[in-house]
């Protein structure tokens, strides 16, 4: 099946509501970032951001649809992604995954720092952990990291040995986020819930120690 007309536009539309959001938010910077919204699962196609667009506009050229091997559906001068590759192993992956968002942001790019060496960030106890669906008293995520390879199908290799039914997102270090959802809603939901939780781990991190400090100086 290949989508109609009015699922395309209604996935452009959608993209264009999270690609403004996020852009108002700096969460593209220097063209970064990319999104995409499954519009078929069998076979799979899925509308993802052209490549090296500046994210922060909108323009008619702005999105394509790719197959399950991430080449265009129809002939067309746009390029799909460099990333295209992730989205395709989140769908295939998560089948009831719809829709999958990529940013880069100071924060989570710190985060994946802070924890060099190490193969996930760990967080417990915090409100929005509710944010990415799990609902547990005192709930504790593990939130995997991958390296940064460059290249894509090696990374995409590397993500798809570590995603997890239970946390909706991969960190690649010094790099950014990978989050998805059944819908674009939920996607964006998680994606906020994670940087709200490595903005905030990060600034407690600097705090304490910054209380540390002062304590052991007084
Ligand atoms: C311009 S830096 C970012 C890219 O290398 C890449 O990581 C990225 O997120 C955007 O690539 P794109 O091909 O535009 O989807
Ligand atoms: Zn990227």
């Amino acid at each position: 099946m290949t989508a109609t007309l009015e699922q395309r536009l209604d996935a452009f539309r959608r993209l264009d509501d999270a690609k403004l959001t996020f852009a108002r938010r700096d969460w593209f910077p220097g063209t970064s970032g990319n999104l995409s919204i499954k519009l078929e699962s069998e076979p799979l196609q899925f509308a993802v951001t052209a490549s090296g667009k500046d994210k922060t506009k909108l323009s008619p050229e702005d999105y394509l649809i790719v197959d399950q091997d991430s080449r265009p559906v129809d002939a067309t001068t746009l390029k799909p992604s460099a990333e295209t590759l992730i989205h395709a192993v989140v769908y295939k992956t998560f089948p009831k995954a719809g829709a999958c968002f990529h940013v880069h942001t100071v924060w989570n790019n710190l985060i994946s720092e802070l924890y060099f060496g190490q193969r996930a960030f760990s967080i417990q106890g915090q409100e929005l952990i509710k944010g990415l669906g799990i609902w547990e008293e005192n709930a504790h995520i593990t939130i995997p990291i991958v390296e940064n390879f460059a290249d894509i199908p090696t990374l995409a290799a590397e993500i798809e040995k570590v995603i997890t039914q239970e946390v909706p997102g991969v960190l690649i270090r010094n790099h950014g986020i990978y989050a998805w959802g059944g819908n674009d809603f939920e996607a964006k939901r998680h994606l906020e819930a994670f940087e709200f939780l490595f903005e905030y781990h990060a600034r407690w991190l600097q705090l304490r120690q910054a209380a540390v400090s002062t304590t052991t100086t007084n």
